[in-house]
């Protein structure tokens, strides 16, 4: 019998997230010295207990009243300097954190209140983020980090999200995403931001069956073209189980045949309801059922965790060994949007040697 992994020996495991929202990771000390700097009133000025308030607000049952929570890290990251700290803060934690690759998202068209454009909102980050790279390597602790960029669904700006992801696709950005409220703004608002990214070859993330089910995981996929599918969850609607097994309809066949990533994010998912419980969460199942599932935070503040605690959960829930976590992060690093060949080197120079 194999011995139950500690928080200890998986935060030393090379990990991967995909999902990972940059105003959602925010450090509390970070919020309050750049709020009091600004003037922005927070609930709290206490570190431990503006946390705590985060967590609890986010965990309401509903993604709508969990999105509430983000009007005080955006309030705070509305320049280029205090974008540049908290890209670099947030490299620093993920490597804390044992992270070896990773995608970090956010709404540029967020951050424009006091008059950055978008471009230079994401200059900002890149710059953040390549020094976050540059510490850790001079720490013996590299990191590959790439932005996505959010369009957000409530919005209308998606074809300009777009462009501006295809300006920056050389220079640090590998993909685009939709997040924001799912139920009643459906993906196929932003056709015409999907035609153009699929024109250019762009690659594609969505939001889509956290907060609505099967109909936006049918549209993101086929008319919106998404190569991963942010959580998914809720594709577990098309499997029926029964003494005989489990029969999978045609939408979650074809999800998982085509091997399209699922972003599962076990804290987030419960929090807004999309999942009872960790131990009643869908990931046991569809990873049984052989779905390229992959653990991520969503957003770290808000869950009040890391990608060591996500795994330690599912590790708790679903009694998942050493060998599963690293089924797992090679899923992840196969469903990376990077380069075929920088995908592989990360798996056999990395990721495999740190599981082994
Ligand atoms: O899990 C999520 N579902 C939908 N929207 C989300 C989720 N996590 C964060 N967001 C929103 C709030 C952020 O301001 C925005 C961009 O990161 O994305
Ligand atoms: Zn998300």
């Amino acid at each position: 019998m194999t011995a139950v992994l500690t928080f200890d020996e998986i935060r030393a495991l090379p990990k991967v997230v995909l999902h990972d929202h940059l105003d959602g990771g925010l450090r509390p000390a970070t919020i309050i010295d750049i709020a009091t700097e600004i003037g922005h009133p927070l609930p709290t000025a206490d570190p431990v207990a503006l946390g705590e308030w985060f967590r609890d607000n986010a965990t309401s049952g509903s993604l709508v009243r969990y999105l509430e929570g983000f009007e005080h890290t955006i309030a705070v990251m509305q320049t280029p300097d205090h974008l540049r700290r908290i890209a670099r803060e947030a490299v620093e934690d993920l490597v804390d954190d044992g992270v070896v690759y990773a995608e970090l998202r956010y709404a540029p068209e967020l951050f424009v209140q006091q008059g950055m454009t978008m471009d230079e909102v994401v200059g900002a980050v890149q710059e953040g983020l390549d020094a976050g790279v540059a510490d850790a390597a001079a720490a013996g602790r590299p990191i590959v980090v790439r932005q996505l960029l959010t369009a957000m669904r409530q919005a209308a700006r998606g074809i300009e999200v777009a462009r501006l992801a295809v300006a920056w696709r050389d220079r640090g950005v590998a993909g685009f995403d939709i997040a924001g409220p799912e139920d009643g703004f459906p993906p196929t608002r932003f056709l015409d931001a999907f035609e153009y990214l699929a024109q250019e070859n762009m690659r594609i993330s969505i939001h889509a069956g956290e907060a609505f089910g099967l109909p936006s995981i049918w549209e993101a996929v086929h008319p919106c073209g998404a190569d991963r599918l942010g959580h998914g969850v809720r594709i577990i609607e098309d499997v029926s189980f029964s003494d005989d097994g489990a029969a999978l309809g045609t939408l979650a066949a074809y999800v998982r045949d085509r091997r399209i990533p699922l972003e599962i994010c076990p804290t987030s998912n419960v929090q807004t309801g999309a999942a009872a419980s960790i131990a009643e969460h869908p990931f046991g199942r569809l990873a049984e059922l052989g779905f390229r599932v992959t653990i991520n935070t969503d957003n770290r503040l808000m869950s009040a965790t890391s990608m060591t605690q996500e795994m330690a959960l599912l590790v708790e829930a679903f009694g998942y060994t050493r060998a599963d976590l690293a089924k797992f992060t090679v899923n992840a690093m196969k469903s990376a949007f990077l380069p075929f060949d920088e995908r592989i080197t990360l798996i056999d120079d990395v990721i495999k040697p740190g599981y082994r």
